[in-house]
């Protein structure tokens, strides 16, 4: 595996895909491999989601102290617009957000630092994410940000590829809260 692109912490991630007659191969979750980009992580909960419509968004989502969580994301059906978001107060580089596309074809997976918000867009109809997280859940730690909060200024768009602009949305993300330094 390699890391493609790093931006505030965040890391995509090319796994190595074995092909043969059969299909493929890939490993899904490597500690040492991961350790040796720069990642120490340690497995929780494996998290798994289907979004049926092509244009929903699910976020952006994160678990406030002291349950904060690190997430390795993949998309294992369909394809989707991965983004995290640094909402760590005090950081440099807060407010600042990185995209990428996850596919079942392009195979990419995005580390997440802990204390950053995450959110995807479905560019696809069944759409699955798949995602391992290094802390547990916490209901009441679990928090949301709006996905249009301008002190971020997500591009949802994906530079024109989809037009959200009734994107399909969970009660909890609906009402998500703003940004404040
Ligand atoms: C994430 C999660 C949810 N749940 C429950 C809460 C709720 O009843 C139901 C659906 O939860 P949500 O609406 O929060 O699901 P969803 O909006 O898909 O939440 C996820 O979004 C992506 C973008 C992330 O980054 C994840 O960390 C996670 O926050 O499942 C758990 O029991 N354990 C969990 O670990």
């Amino acid at each position: 595996m390699k890391i493609k692109r790093e931006e505030i912490g965040v890391k995509i991630i090319e796994p190595k895909i074995v092909t043969d007659n059969r299909g493929w191969f890939q490993i899904a979750f490597d500690f040492y491999g991961l350790q040796e980009l720069g990642i120490e992580f340690h497995i929780c909960q494996e998290n798994h989601s289907f979004t049926e419509s092509r244009g929903t968004i699910r976020g952006l989502n994160y678990q406030e102290a002291p349950f904060e969580q690190a997430k390795l994301v993949r998309c294992t059906a369909g394809s989707m617009y991965s983004v995290a978001a640094d909402i760590r107060k005090g950081s440099e580089t807060f407010g600042k957000w990185v995209g990428e596309i996850l596919s079942a074809e392009n195979h990419r997976i995005m580390y997440v630092p802990a204390g950053f918000a995450h959110g995807v867009i479905a560019l696809e109809d069944r759409t699955e994410l798949q995602y391992f997280t290094n802390s547990k859940f916490s209901l009441e730690h679990a928090k949301s940000i709006r996905y249009d909060d301008p002190a971020i200024g997500i591009d949802w768009t994906v530079g024109g590829l989809i037009s959200p602009d009734v994107p399909n949305l969970s009660e909890k993300n609906r009402n998500g809260g703003y940004l404040t330094p």
